[in-house]
């Protein structure tokens, strides 16, 4: 397989605990993990080996590109989240599991999956919208998986609640291939008002072009 450069080193990927009922789904997050091998990036993601989580987990580590599994202290017996795959980082709760990850990224990627990845979709779309970071974050929309959800921010928009700008924070596609490309060229909004706030703790992307060697 012919190896791409991406300008990530490494994405962090939000995906099901459990492995979802159509096969499309495994395909997808196997997909997007040969994907992600193909571009020579890494992976970041909440650890563990169980469902969809596991198969993206364990075609990065197989195609030889590191794995790092971030995993709350209280959910790391065996029984909860499988055998770990490449490096574990242990840290004490969910909050620290969330900011660690997005730390480590420098571009989101979200599985189909249930509220454990809802809710991190969310919050880095939250993170982004205040300024916190500015790294790109993506819905991969396997078998129209997210409309429902894409149709409801969009409801959101036209009542009022959502920006037009915020919206265009998320970057959606239907394969792996796509979204990679997709948030490869995609440039962050800037927001006067945003780009003002302080945050102690801003979580920065430099790319690794800009990294000293
Ligand atoms: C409590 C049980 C299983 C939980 N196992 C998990 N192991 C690792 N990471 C998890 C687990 N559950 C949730 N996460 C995080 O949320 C996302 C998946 O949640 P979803 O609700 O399955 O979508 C994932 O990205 C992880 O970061 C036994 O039922």
């Amino acid at each position: 397989m012919e190896e791409t450069k991406s300008k990530f080193k490494r994405i962090c990927v939000y995906c099901g605990s459990s492995s979802g009922n159509k096969a499309s789904y495994q395909e997808a997050a196997v997909e997007l993990g040969k994907e992600l091998v193909e571009r020579r990036i890494d992976l970041v993601y909440g650890g563990g080996s169980v469902g969809l989580m596991g198969l993206v987990s364990q075609a990065v580590h197989d195609g030889g590109r590191h794995v790092l599994g971030v995993i709350p202290k209280s959910l790391m017996p065996r029984e909860i989240t499988g055998e770990p795959i490449g490096e574990v980082r242990a840290v004490s709760d969910m909050h620290q599991r969330k900011a660690e990850m997005a730390r480590q990224a420098d571009a989101f990627i979200a599985l189909p999956g249930g509220y454990g990845t809802l809710e991190e979709l969310l919050e880095i779309i939250t993170w982004a919208q205040l300024g916190i970071h500015s790294k790109p974050v993506g819905l991969l929309n396997v078998d129209g998986f997210y409309n429902s959800l894409l149709s409801f921010i969009d409801k959101a928009v036209d009542e009022g609640f959502i920006s037009p700008k915020a919206r265009r924070i998320i970057v959606s596609a239907p394969t792996a291939k796509e979204l990679v490309r997709e948030l490869e060229e995609h440039v962050p909004e800037r927001d006067e008002v945003v780009s003002k706030l302080v945050w102690e703790d801003r979580i920065s992307y430099v790319p690794e072009s800009e990294v000293a060697m």
